[in-house]
């Protein structure tokens, strides 16, 4: 027994020997009529001879513990402090009883053996996996592999834990993940531990962007043609915009000291200046000059803004032969004069 429990049994029987064991809670009884004085004397004095100790009972010197075995007794028949006086402790409350626990560990682990055994699954082939409910441990590196015993190591496709039917035996189980089609160059059955292609596996075309010249790079660019008052059009100053006829388009090709025009999206731009900054060198933007260049610059970079880029070099706008001649005679019935000569050239109203 432990020692504390040797303590309290002490400790109660000298109490009981002294007279000072704690009366045990009254519960409240309903009372239905007022009890009469002289029953509640009477009451009393039973009371005081239940409890009352002999007056030649003193308080004994502090005996050895009370050893209270299992099976009721006390202390062992023939010990010597059988058949003395001394009163006995017990139970302040004996209805209520101390409730016994039993921690019968062997036996559990013996009823629930035979409960996993009786249902093996049928993807189990570890022998640790009967007994154990955790998950399976990871797979072993590759370096790993090589130095263990072939019995140790799992064999691909198996698992310790039961698979789901829906998974169809596959390990991992739920449905294959979307990689796109499978690529030639990882196997062609997409079981290779290579990830897969995340874009095109076309080689990528090699760039034909050129050096640009000191102080021509993109930003000198955007700083020169953003300014407000930029005119890059290389017209006279105030020339409103003009209407472009494609006979005047073709003579505007950078050559013979004349400007290069491109029309882009039906707009006519002035391109001279901005040839040092093309980041695709000057060959590669004039062959857009003097011709309309909107289907060969969106084959190349349709992600370019020429509309901002070359808002500074805004002509005017490109129209048919027919279209030019007609506003060239209004021009001219309204007084009105062409800047560029042969009618070609008409100034927008
Ligand atoms: C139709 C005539 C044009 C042709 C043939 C042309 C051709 C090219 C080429 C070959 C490149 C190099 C692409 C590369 O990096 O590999 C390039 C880049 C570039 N071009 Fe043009 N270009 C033309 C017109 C223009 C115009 C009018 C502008 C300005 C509005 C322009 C702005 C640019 C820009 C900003 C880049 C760099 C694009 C980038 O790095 O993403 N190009 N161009």
């Amino acid at each position: 027994r432990p020692e504390w429990l040797q303590q309290f049994w002490t400790s109660l029987y000298r109490q009981a020997s002294q007279n000072q064991l704690p009366r045990p809670p009254q519960r409240p009884v309903p009372r239905i009529e007022e009890p009469k004085p002289e029953d509640v004397d009477q009451v009393h004095e039973k009371e005081k001879e239940r409890i009352a100790v002999p007056k030649d009972v003193v308080s004994p010197p502090l005996p050895p513990p009370v050893v209270i075995l299992e099976n009721g007794i006390n202390d062992s028949p023939g010990s010597p402090r059988e058949g003395q006086t001394t009163p006995k402790a017990s139970a302040a409350i004996p209805s209520d009883s101390v409730p016994a626990f039993t921690l019968s560990v062997p036996e559990l682990a013996q009823q629930r053996q035979p409960q996993v055994e009786e249902k093996p699954t049928p993807a189990v082939t570890s022998s640790t996996s009967s007994t154990s409910m955790m998950m399976p441990p990871p797979p072993l590196p590759a370096a790993a592999r090589g130095s263990l015993p072939a019995n140790l190591l799992r064999q691909p496709g198996t698992s310790t834990l039961p698979l789901p039917p829906s998974s169809g035996g596959r390990p991992g189980g739920g449905p294959l993940p979307n990689r796109g089609p499978p690529s030639s160059s990882s196997g062609g059955g997409g079981s290779s531990l290579f990830p897969p292609p995340t874009h095109s596996t076309k080689p990528a075309k090699p760039s034909r962007a050129v050096v640009l010249t000191p102080g021509h790079s993109p930003l000198d660019w955007a700083r020169l043609s953003g300014h407000p008052t930029a005119d890059l059009r290389g017209l006279p100053k105030d020339t409103p915009y003009l209407r472009v006829t494609p006979s005047l388009l073709k003579k505007m090709t950078g050559r013979k000291g004349k400007d290069a025009w491109m029309v882009l999206g039906g707009r006519v731009y002035n391109i001279t200046p901005y040839i040092p900054f093309h980041p695709g060198g000057e060959p590669e933007l004039l062959k857009g000059a003097g011709r309309d260049g909107t289907k060969l610059f969106g084959e190349i970079h349709p992600w370019v803004n020429y509309e901002g880029m070359l808002a500074a070099c805004l002509v005017g706008i490109y129209v048919s032969e027919e279209d030019g001649e007609a506003a060239a005679a209004a021009a001219k019935n309204g007084g009105v004069n062409g800047a560029g000569g042969g009618g070609s050239m008409e100034e927008m109203d």
